[in-house]
């Protein structure tokens, strides 16, 4: 069982200024992202949902980076030659709130994909994970694929593509789990595009405690003169400066 959910989640933690936030869910498309964001996405192959995943969830995953019993496997990222630093996938079953975001996520992200599936000439995924991880389960994609990825002084994430193996949902997410300039320096979220026969850009994505970037996994799809061209993205970290950053990674499909 999810003993996980029954964990005492801390409210005396010391409070955190509430951010800001973005609205998040307008409630008409049914989705917890607005069209706004969708939007954003689905045009530029990135956008941020502020406040996806509340303190205590943040806290909870931050200190459950620790427990062993919930990982499948932990990664030195050095000896991958990935970067530095290390990361844990998490085993089935998921955290009970962990679950639920990934399936409310998919649910919001899955028209986008659609879109950009159908400019492909590729059929439409099924409106539920659960029938979607189905497919990766079916074609020996079994190995669950949201992950905690923590990184200390002089740690960074080389630029690089979540694919494991023919079923790839083309948006993925990372959740900030630190506070960034309390708990750590440096450490900066990554994307690089890559338009064909055209030089590379960067893009740097600030995020605050709960924010979630969200983003192409391999490309996305935008408007030319002559129908539409692709742009390859590739995400990475770099160097944290100082004490402890900790993020989630939610990939939608599952690995071989
Ligand atoms: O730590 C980060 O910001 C990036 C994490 C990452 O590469 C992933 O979740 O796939
Ligand atoms: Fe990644």
């Amino acid at each position: 069982m999810d003993s996980f959910d029954n964990r005492p989640l801390s409210d005396e933690a010391t409070p955190r200024p509430a951010a800001p936030h973005r609205e998040l869910g307008t409630g008409d498309n049914g989705s917890i992202l607005s069209p706004d964001q969708l939007g954003e996405l689905s045009e530029r192959g990135l956008t941020v949902a502020c406040g996806l995943f509340n303190e205590r969830e943040c806290l909870a995953l931050g200190s459950a980076y620790a427990e062993t019993p919930l990982y499948r496997s932990t990664i030195d990222m050095r000896r991958h030659g990935f970067g530095e630093g290390q990361y844990r996938y998490f085993r089935y079953p998921l955290p009970g709130f962990l679950q639920r975001h990934r399936e409310q996520l998919y649910r919001s992200l899955v028209p986008v994909a659609n879109e950009w599936r159908a400019i492909r000439g590729l059929t439409s995924l099924p409106a539920e994970h659960a029938d979607y991880i189905r497919c990766c389960h079916e074609a020996g994609q079994v190995r669950p694929t949201p992950l905690i990825l923590r990184y200390g002084p002089g740690d960074y994430n080389r630029l690089h593509q979540d694919i494991y193996g023919e079923h790839v949902f083309p948006i993925q997410a990372v959740v900030m789990l630190s506070r960034p300039g309390e708990e750590f320096t440096g450490g900066e979220l990554v994307l690089v595009e890559q338009k064909p026969r055209s030089q590379s850009r960067a893009k740097v994505v600030p995020l605050r405690t709960g924010d979630a970037a969200l983003f192409a996994v391999n490309e996305f799809p935008a408007r030319g003169s002559r129908g539409h061209y692709h742009l390859k993205m590739r995400h990475g970290v770099s160097e944290v400066l100082n004490g402890e950053r900790l993020t989630l990674g939610i990939i939608f499909h599952d690995a071989r």
